[in-house]
């Protein structure tokens, strides 16, 4: 148990103010604040409860959309196969029966549920959230302890509101130096993965900080905390400040009024105490990072554009040689190559990892007065129903349009080929989302990960291209 006297990380703050019960071995019962939902891990839950004779204990902390199986090019519930359709129906009875507030096919800020969260106001500093989905980590951006729950435990969380947790070790990754022109979010917690190992994480919740993740945007900062996971993590965490109260002020849920001056009193003591102890710490400088793509089957296979694809023979281990050879039969490629040779059949813009405004934004701006490669198929599925509206509003669909690539409805989409997006056998992608594992974006497809401007310039290009370089002239 923690001594009440000793420092304390953010983590431990924003833990023990949850605590409802915790026993001699630490377990504990935590309050839960916020509990979203989707039509993938959700419904054997509700049924479960159902059988029990229970209720929800708590239908205004609870939120629900529909993502990861809807169209993307049609509202129609039936245009993503009949398995995407009863799920979404088995979302509206559910949502119907427990007064559950749903963000369904024709809501018009329907969208990835880490991407309405935050948007709406819904996600707040010092909450805990959670949500049957990994990337709920994203949430942490916001200084919530955030982390993916299995179904029985929404079962769990949808009857109780609470949620039995044990207390995870902390590590601080501190982010320091020059963020170069064309180097994003994207790149840096890439390389972090490169750098630490996809189960470097695990274990720990990761407290992000530093001068550049001072100065970086909540949209970076959500890009941030969304694949803390992607490295084992249970969660990731970023101190809130003045961005993230700027961010929140009048957004659709947060605080009004005397509320508002209230909450941000308790907002500014979230942070970790000046002298408080991590139990591993990791320190990154980026000024000289390349932008990064991945090359394998898994987010820590990863080099910078200018490398070559590195020869695993000289690796330390065995194990990660052998995930390295298969990798390279799946993704057909050989040690020694460069990426920038490669072709890419297909690009995704999209995903709770950079399918916000400012990601878009930043595509765009890369394919102003540009056509993409006529062997490149290229999409751009805005994050949610607001950011659509947005980025219309600022003109940047007829940019993407017009340089080739078609612009679709909000969902979760070809991040994990759910509904019709799909890549078919042996194809390639340049993708914007988080995982590469074998299979992820269709059978047989293969997954580069990349920042939104990184997969701008492979479109243009056919093949990955160093974005630094690209012309401005308005040639390709
Ligand atoms: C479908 C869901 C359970 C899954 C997750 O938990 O992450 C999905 O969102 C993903 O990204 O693979
Ligand atoms: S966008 Fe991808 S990673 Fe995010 S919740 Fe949907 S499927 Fe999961």
């Amino acid at each position: 148990m923690v001594n009440e006297k000793m420092k304390k990380t953010l983590y431990d703050k924003i833990y023990d103010s949850h605590i409802i019960y915790e026993d001699k071995n630490n377990t504990s019962i935590l309050y839960i604040d916020l509990h979203l939902l989707h039509e993938v891990t959700s419904p054997q839950a509700f049924d479960s409860l159902r059988n029990k004779s229970r209720q929800v204990r708590q239908p205004k902390k609870t939120f629900a959309t529909m993502d990861h199986n809807v169209s993307t090019e049609s509202k129609d519930i039936n245009a993503s196969g009949s398995m995407a359709k009863i799920q979404m129906e088995e979302l509206i009875k559910n949502c119907n029966e427990f007064n559950i507030p749903l963000y369904d096919l024709n809501n018009p800020n329907q969208g990835i549920v880490h991407v309405i969260g935050p948007e709406q106001g819904m996600t707040l500093p010092g909450m805990t959230i959670v949500c049957g989905d990994s990337h709920t980590s994203t949430h942490g951006a916001f200084g919530a302890l955030s982390f993916g729950i299995g179904t029985s435990e929404v079962e769990h969380v949808l009857a109780t509101q609470t949620l039995k947790q044990q207390r995870f070790k902390t590590m601080k990754i501190e982010i320091s130096g020059i963020m170069q022109k064309f180097i994003t979010a994207k790149d840096i917690i890439l390389s972090i993965i490169g750098k630490l190992g996809s189960s470097g994480g695990t274990g720990y919740v990761i407290e992000f900080c530093g001068s550049v993740v001072e100065n970086m945007s909540m949209e970076e900062r959500m890009t941030i905390c969304n694949m803390a996971i992607e490295m084992g993590a249970k969660s990731g965490l970023i101190a809130p400040d003045e961005i993230t109260y700027a961010y929140l002020k009048n957004r659709m849920y947060s605080p009004y009024g005397e509320y508002w001056d209230k909450s941000l009193h308790i907002w500014k003591t979230l942070k970790t105490d000046k002298d408080a102890i991590f139990d591993k710490t990791f320190v990154i400088n980026v000024s000289n990072l390349s932008p990064q793509i991945t090359w394998g089957t898994n987010p820590d296979q990863v080099i910078s554009v200018n490398e070559k694809i590195p020869d695993f023979n000289l690796f330390d281990n065995l194990v990660k040689q052998d995930l390295a050879k298969s990798a390279c039969k799946y993704m057909n490629l050989k040690p020694g190559m460069y990426l920038t040779d490669v072709k890419v059949d297909k690009v995704f813009i999209g995903s709770c990892t950079n399918a916000r405004i400012e990601d878009l934004r930043a595509a765009s701006n890369v394919l102003k007065n540009k056509k993409i490669s006529k062997n490149v198929k290229a999409i751009v599925v805005p994050g949610s129903g607001l950011v659509k509206r947005e980025a219309e509003s600022e003109g940047l669909d007829k940019i993407f349009i017009n340089a080739g690539f078609e612009w679709r409805l909000p969902g979760c989409s070809m991040c994990l080929g759910m509904n019709n997006d799909k890549l078919s056998n042996g194809e390639r992608c340049a993708s914007t989302s988080n995982r590469n594992f074998e299979g992820r974006q269709g059978r047989g497809g293969r997954t580069h990960l990349v920042s939104p401007i990184m997969a701008a310039a492979a479109a243009l290009h056919g093949k990955f291209f160093d974005v630094r370089k690209l012309d401005n002239s308005g040639n390709n």
